[in-house]
């Protein structure tokens, strides 16, 4: 999925880049006239098989994690590089093409792919969709450049509490968030997935910082990170300016380097021994 969403996305902004090159040229041919100068107007982001997406691979990390126990982990924090910069690359990549965006969010969208959430202009959020940002219970903050995006849309505080409870979001309450920009009807009647993990949370020990999401239960050392990666976005003007704004380098390089502080560490392979019992 990875490897896709990146070659999708680099041709999408080499076919803008050549189209803008060929109208700055005045050598537009019957392929563009129409299109102010660019193949596509729209692009839209969308899963399939009832979920938009459910982040990194938890088969191959549990594996990495197995195959690395005895080097300490570097196979695991091996890949912890490799997807923190090709992920975090290709979502800024898919958030500064020169067309709107609008991610199509129908069942899950969790942990990474909460993330990809965020690279696009808008949002279309289906009633059975969950959008949940579970790094925190696996030990990790976000690693695809997700939690600067997701201040910039909600705000910083509402983007710690949303990092910091893992709770899941749906429809209704991205609305209120504006992580929503409209809700629509699922085609199909589904069963909104996960949507009642936080009944099943314990619920907040006595003394807990007020946050009814369970937050209690979050590995040691999953927040520590949290307070540096949602620094306040400077204000745009325009969705031009937006986009022209955002650096072709990661958004936040401190929010890399929180990331691969955590990924692979010992909280991290707890979570994922537990996974592979
Ligand atoms: C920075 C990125 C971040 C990190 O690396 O820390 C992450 O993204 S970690 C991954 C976070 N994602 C999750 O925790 C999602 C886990 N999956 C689920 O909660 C559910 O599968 C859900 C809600 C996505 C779909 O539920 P549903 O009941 O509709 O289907 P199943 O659960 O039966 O799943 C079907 C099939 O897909 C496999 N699956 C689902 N998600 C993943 C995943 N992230 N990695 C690997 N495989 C996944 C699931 O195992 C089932 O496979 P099957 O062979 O049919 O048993």
């Amino acid at each position: 999925m990875m490897e896709d969403l990146a070659a999708a996305v680099a041709q999408l902004g080499a076919e803008a880049r050549s189209a803008e090159a060929q109208w700055e040229a005045g050598r537009t041919d019957a392929e563009f006239e129409d299109c102010d100068g660019a193949r596509y107007r729209i692009v839209v982001v969308q899963g399939d098989g009832g979920h938009f997406c459910s982040g990194a691979d938890l088969g191959m990390l549990g594996d990495l994690h197995g195959a690395s126990e005895g080097a300490e982990g570097e196979a695991l924090r091996e890949f912890g590089r490799w997807m923190n910069g090709t992920m975090t690359s290709t979502l800024t990549a898919l958030r500064r093409l020169p067309q709107v965006s609008v991610a199509i969010v129908q069942g899950a969208a969790f942990g990474g792919g909460a993330e990809l959430t965020t690279a696009t202009d808008l949002r279309l959020v289906s009633s059975d969709a969950v959008i949940r940002f579970v790094q925190a219970t696996m030990a990790v903050s976000p690693g695809w450049g997700g939690g600067a995006r997701l201040a910039d849309i909600v705000g910083a505080q509402a983007a710690r509490r949303l990092l910091a409870s893992c709770a899941p979001v749906t429809p209704q309450r991205a609305e209120g968030l504006g992580l929503a920009d409209a809700t629509f009807e699922a085609p199909a009647p589904a069963q909104a997935p996960a949507a009642t993990e936080a009944s099943d949370a314990p619920a907040a020990e006595e003394g807990c910082p007020g946050c009814a999401d369970g937050c209690c239960r979050l590995p040691p050392g999953a927040l520590a990170t949290l307070p540096r990666l949602v620094a306040p976005a400077a204000p745009v003007s325009s969705l031009a300016a937006s986009k022209a704004a955002i650096p072709a380098a990661e958004p936040l390089p401190e929010e890399a380097a929180a990331f691969l502080r955590v990924w692979g560490a010992r909280a991290q392979q707890d979570v994922l021994a537990r996974l592979r019992k």
